[in-house]
């Protein structure tokens, strides 16, 4: 069946928000909709330039308002999703609801969006009238873009990860303190530093004198020092020893791919440790493989980088590696470098392989995006 245009955006300012807005300004998808902008805090007040008709924000809580969309597209949130979308369906709302949050993701009615990968799996919900549309999590939809060749030719026989995550996954406030740290490590050195004569180990003493030393509004977001430091939790604790960030990468990798619990094929065991460093906004991950067989280098390779349009294999060298595998190279990239890619020493069914993304494009914002284009164009 036919999807309407009208579209209600939720969270539109928000960091999420915006890089969407910017890619459907890039994308040009304002020209197929019209445009709703919602506000959970200045109702009535001015919608962005984009709006056409309707110029006023209107309340993101007023069902009446949220009810006359054919679809909705939020990144306001789990709170948000968790209040308002069980309401609106309890009030009959049938259209389309396309979300950032991950409150909906393992639902049985709601599809996890990543169509490059996804795309039948998508598809086969749309024909059963499927309506809920949800991201994925940044750190599995940027490796499943890089590496999906793998799982679609059916090779993978686990998976373990070890992230290296950026500030941006927890939000606006989480890089501005990592920022902030930085500084005030530098501050207090800084003198030392001017001095190329200065004994390292003074400056050393000195940074993580400072670090130990930072108040708790100087933490208030990470908890503890993330300048200078890594921390290898993200997200809650799941009470097994696993984090919930580390506990999404098996359960959301099988259900984007469309196996395990509801579907026919057993899901793929993929397990690791998920790691925030001091990056900005790129997710990194190291991959071991165990393949079902031995595949030649060249022949995994020539398959991930005719995957999709955006996934670059980087050769294993230095010099392309320091080149083009970086969260610096990625950062507001649409690109998917992955590099590193070699045989392990224990057997020639390992494999190893390194990727990055940048959280807030593939990782959150343009898997929405596409989705939206999927249901205006079917
Ligand atoms: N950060 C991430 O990496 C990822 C986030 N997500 C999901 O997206 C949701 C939103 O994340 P994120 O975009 O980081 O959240 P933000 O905090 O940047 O924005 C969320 C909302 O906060 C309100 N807000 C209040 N003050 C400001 C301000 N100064 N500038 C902009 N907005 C403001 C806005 O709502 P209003 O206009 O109504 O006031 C905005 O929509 C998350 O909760 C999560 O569910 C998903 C994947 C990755
Ligand atoms: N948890 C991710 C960011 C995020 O928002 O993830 P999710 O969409 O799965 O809640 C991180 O901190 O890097």
């Amino acid at each position: 069946m036919k999807v309407g245009n009208v579209v209600g955006l939720v969270g539109w300012r928000g960091m999420v928000g915006s890089v969407l807005m910017d890619r459907m300004e890039a994308e040009n998808d304002f020209s197929l909709i019209e445009p709703i902008f919602f506000s959970t805090s200045n109702a009535g007040g001015a919608a962005p330039a984009m709006a056409k008709n309707d110029k006023t924000l209107k309340d993101a809580h007023d069902l009446d308002a949220l009810k006359k969309c054919d679809v909705i597209l939020t990144c306001q949130g789990g709170d948000y999703t968790s209040e308002v979308f069980p309401k609106l369906r309890a009030a009959g709302w049938k259209g389309h609801w396309i979300d950032a949050a991950s409150t909906l993701r393992m639902n049985s009615d709601a599809v996890i969006v990543l169509d490059p990968v996804n795309l039948p799996v998508i598809q086969s919900a749309m024909a059963k009238g499927g309506n809920n549309w949800i991201g994925g999590n940044c750190t599995v939809s940027c490796m499943l873009m890089g590496v999906g060749a793998l799982y679609k030719a059916g090779l993978v026989e686990w998976m373990s990860t070890q992230t290296y995550q950026a500030a941006s996954g927890g939000g606006a406030q989480h890089m501005r303190e990592l920022l902030t740290q930085f500084g005030t490590l530098n501050a207090e050195v800084k003198a030392l530093l001017q001095d190329p004569k200065s004994a390292i180990l003074e400056i050393d003493r000195k940074v993580i004198a400072k670090q130990r030393a930072l108040t708790a509004e100087e933490t208030a977001n990470f908890g503890v020092p993330l300048g200078g430091s890594l921390i290898p939790w993200i997200d809650k604790d799941m009470g097994n020893g696993v984090s919930r960030e580390e506990w999404k990468g098996m359960a959301e990798t099988n259900k984007i791919l469309g196996l395990g619990e509801g579907f026919e094929s057993a899901a793929i065991p993929v397990d690791g440790f998920c790691v925030r460093v001091g990056a900005m906004r790129c997710h990194s991950q190291a991959l071991t493989f165990k393949l079902k067989k031995d595949v030649p280098l060249d022949e995994i390779e020539a398959m991930i980088a005719a995957d999709n349009d955006w996934v670059k294999v980087v050769p294993n060298n230095k010099e392309a590696t320091l080149a083009d595998l970086t969260p610096v190279a990625v950062t507001g990239t649409m690109t998917i470098p992955v590099g590193r890619i070699r045989k392990l020493a224990m057997g020639p069914e390992y494999l190893g392989a390194f990727t990055i993304g940048d959280q807030l494009l593939w990782g959150a914002a343009e898997p929405l995006r596409r989705m939206l284009r999927i249901l205006l164009e079917a």
